[in-house]
Order: C-alpha cells, then structure tokens, then sequence
C-alpha cells in the first residue's frame, strides 16, 4: 500500500453535531476498501497544523459557542498554515458551523466572530427562524450534474461574495440564506456546505470526489447498492421522488 489518504480533523472534540464525524468513517472505509491507507490526525486547540502533512482538511458543524471558541485559534493559530495548506492543493470539506467559519465573519447580534477568509462570504444570524430540514441541492461539481442531499439546521444565512460560486442549486430545502436558492460554496479543492446527514454516507459519489482529488487519479466503482439505496433514500426525504428524476441528466442517479 503506497498511496495515504491524509485527513487533519479540525477541533473534532467540538465541531462535530449531527454525527458529522460519520463523514471521517466513510472516507476511511472507502480508502480501506480500495486498499488506499488512510491517515486522520486530530488537531485542536494549541496544536500546530503542518500544511504539508494533508490532502484534506475536515471541519464539521458546530453550536454558536463551540465556534465562538474555535473561531479565535482557527484565526491566530492555523490561519496561516490553512492558506499555505490550500495553496499546495489540500482540500478543505467544512460542514455548516465549520463553513461559516471559512467566511470573513460571522455576525451574531452584537458579536461578530472572525473567520478565517479564505472565502469571500459572510455569515449573519438575521431575525427569523432557524432554517432546518431535509435538503436537496443539484451540483456541477466535477463537471457532472449531480444531486447531494442532507439535512440542514442553522440560525446564520450565508452570503457569497458576487465572484463566489455556490456547491450547487437548491431544489429543496433553504441552502445558504433561505432566499437566493444558493447552496455552499466551491472554490478549487474547497467545499463549504450547511448539509449535515452526516453528508458523506448519503453522497458517497461526493467522498470519491474527494479522495480523487487528492491522489490524481480516477477510483475504482465499489459496489455500492447500500450507499445507493442511502442516497436516494435521504432525496426522498426531502421530497423529491429520485424514480422521478431524468437519470440521464443526474449522474448520481442509478
Ligand atoms: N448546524 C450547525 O453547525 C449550526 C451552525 C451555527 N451555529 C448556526 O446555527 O448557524
């Protein structure tokens, strides 16, 4: 086994509502099924990140005050060794509190938390109500259209930036702002979105997309019948029946 799949688990201990460590499993099985190693190396408070130690960088979602206390570290402590990190090709998959904090900031009343700006969006807790539910967005990701699909719960909206440009399209649920239909955010081997689920065991294609990335080369298919069945279960859930859809224009879609 030559090739590692090396993953940085950013503050783990907190960012990690909705199960989204789930996401961390899929990608070592997947690596493991393939006979790829994989590597995860936990890194929180005080810790040193070496940007040329990862080909991901993992951030799940997490409430106001665990981002309250993440958010200082992330941008005296690991600041610079993100930006260094990216710049050499490593890829950041930051899930719903974790993507607010890739942001410039997040507003909160009175409070505004920093964040590491490494993309062009804000993020703004607004009068109204949580926007929480299933949710079903189409990405071009890879250039194929793809579905993914999770489950959202988040007070801030999410703003890009007019030269950002969203993970994908909302066909339901209420994505960055509940207003725009924009859904996350992509720029090269960054991905920000509020889809927790965890997202990855509901959108294996996604893992894939990820792991590819890293090594620069295609996957070999695995069979993938339960993975399948758990996407197309959780499109259903947000209310679109996957039967229905043109399988000719998803290429997720079986
Ligand atoms: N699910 C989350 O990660 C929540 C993020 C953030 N605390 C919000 O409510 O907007």
């Amino acid at each position: 086994m030559s090739e590692t799949f090396r993953v940085c688990a950013l503050y783990p201990e907190l960012m990690n509502i909705y199960a989204d460590r789930g996401n961390l499993l899929v990608l070592e099985r997947r690596c493991q099924w393939r006979d790829i190693g994989f590597a995860v190396e936990r890194v929180s408070f005080d810790d040193r990140l070496q940007p040329e130690r990862f080909d991901l960088i993992y951030i799940g979602g997490g409430q106001d005050r665990d981002q309250a206390l993440c958010a200082r570290d992330l941008v005296t402590r690991k600041r610079d060794a993100i930006f260094a990190a990216v710049e050499r090709g490593c890829g950041i998959l930051a899930v719903c509190g974790g993507y607010q904090l890739l942001g410039r900031s997040y507003r909160l009343g009175d409070e505004q938390l920093p964040g590491l700006g490494l993309v062009g969006l804000e993020t703004v807790r607004e009068p109204g109500p949580r926007l929480i539910g299933n949710c079903v967005i189409e990405t071009e990701l890879g250039g194929r259209l793809r579905l993914l699909a999770g489950f959202e719960n988040h007070g801030g909206r999410t703003y890009l930036d007019p030269d950002e440009q969203p993970l994908g399209r909302v066909l339901r649920g209420h994505g960055n702002n509940g207003r725009d239909r924009t859904e996350g955010v992509v720029r090269g081997n960054v991905i920000g979105t509020y889809l927790h689920g965890p997202l990855l065991p509901k959108n294996v294609w996604l893992a894939d997309w990820l792991i590819e990335r890293a090594l620069g080369r295609p996957l070999e298919p695995l069979d993938d019948g339960l993975e399948q069945a758990a996407h197309e279960s959780a499109i259903r859930a947000a209310g679109i029946d996957p039967t229905l859809l043109d399988t000719a224009v998803y290429d997720d879609l079986a």
